[in-house]
């Protein structure tokens, strides 16, 4: 499959898609932020938007829960139209924004009871579903003490647990683990693949390779409000096609060694990082050692070499010629 092919809208109409977003465009004061994007989640699939900060992803977002309208392009949710006042589709929406939103004051319970309460549910009916929830997002043990006594990770679970209390077909998840501790980044994250086991369509955005790795049967990857590509983890790393992955552990003056290695005809994308450069490149085996002589020739010094599968870190590198992480 060709990036060309990869990159251009979804054929199908999106029907019997949970979510289906054709076109989607937005500026902010004459300055586009999202860039004709367009992609489909079906039911039990977990969607990534894997790109760096600033990319459009929480502006998709913003469009696709609607509560930010589009310059331009169709969103459907379940088949319905998504618009401001779309109340049919936003129920079907569960969404999880950046900042955490409970109420700190109140028990992690109490605050899935009025949450509850507030999605329309009778007063019986929300303390079931409240317990029920309690046991997907892994809070049960901790239901009766205050939400503001929560560590950053448990917070971010039962602001999830609060999206998913009106049993949504779409979970949408922005950059949920950012400053969440490692064991409850991987409790999220086992919660959003339980979730999706379960039929649930999950879009999830994150600037994390691993987490879309882990997580995302397909992924588009967005770079300055346009999707340079989306696919299988399989169909992207594809497009890197035969080339290796070479990671230089260096120091000294990795600028330098940078410009020098793009000078090498076989070096297809470079990254160059705090404590090294990433490169890809056609061929390492062989370009290895004029690889070196370019890097020491500069002024830096080499520490290690390893040689890599292409991952989806690689692909961004290949498609945009700049690293995830910059
Ligand atoms: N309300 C706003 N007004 C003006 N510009 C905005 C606004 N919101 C976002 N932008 C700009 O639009 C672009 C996309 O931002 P967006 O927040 O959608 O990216 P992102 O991929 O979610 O990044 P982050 O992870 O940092 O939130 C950025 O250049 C950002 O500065």
């Amino acid at each position: 499959m060709t990036l060309r092919q990869l990159a251009a809208p979804p054929t199908s109409t999106g029907t019997g898609a949970v979510l289906s977003c054709r076109g989607l465009r937005k500026s902010y004061d004459g300055r586009l932020a999202v860039d004709g994007v367009s992609f489909d989640i079906g039911k039990g699939e977990t969607y990534g938007l894997l790109g760096p900060n600033g990319a459009g992803k929480t502006t998709v977002i913003s469009m696709v829960v609607g509560i930010l309208p589009p310059d331009a392009g169709d969103i459907r949710v379940a088949g319905l139209p998504m618009t401001l006042r779309a109340l049919a589709a936003k129920s079907r929406i569960g969404y999880v924004p950046q900042e955490i939103a409970v109420y700190p004051d109140l028990t992690g319970r109490e605050n899935l009871r009025l949450f509850a309460r507030l999605y329309g549910l009778r007063a019986a009916a929300a303390r079931a579903r409240a317990e029920e929830v309690l046991e997907v997002v892994g809070l049960s043990g901790r239901a009766g003490d205050r939400a503001g006594t929560y560590s950053g990770g448990m917070q971010r679970r039962l602001n999830i647990g609060a999206g998913l209390l009106h049993r949504p077909d779409l979970l949408i998840l922005d950059e949920p683990t950012v400053g969440v501790d490692p064991q409850s980044r991987n409790a999220i994250l086992d919660d959003v693949t339980a979730l999706s086991g379960r039929g649930v369509a999950v879009l999830y955005t994150t600037h994390y390779m691993e987490e879309a790795h882990r997580l995302c049967d397909r992924v588009g990857i967005i770079d300055a409000g346009r999707l340079v590509a989306q696919g299988t983890q399989r169909e992207l790393t594809a497009l890197v096609g035969q080339c290796d992955r070479v990671r230089l552990g260096a120091t000294g003056d990795l600028a330098s060694a940078g410009e020098a290695l793009e000078r090498l005809g076989s070096v297809r994308g470079i990254a160059v990082g705090a404590d090294g450069i990433e490169l890809l490149d056609t061929d390492a085996r062989t370009a290895l050692p004029a690889i070196l002589a370019a890097v020491s020739g500069a002024g830096a010094t080499v520490r290690s070499v390893t040689l890599e599968e292409p991952d989806l870190e690689a692909v961004f590198l290949h498609l945009t010629g700049r690293s995830l992480r910059d």
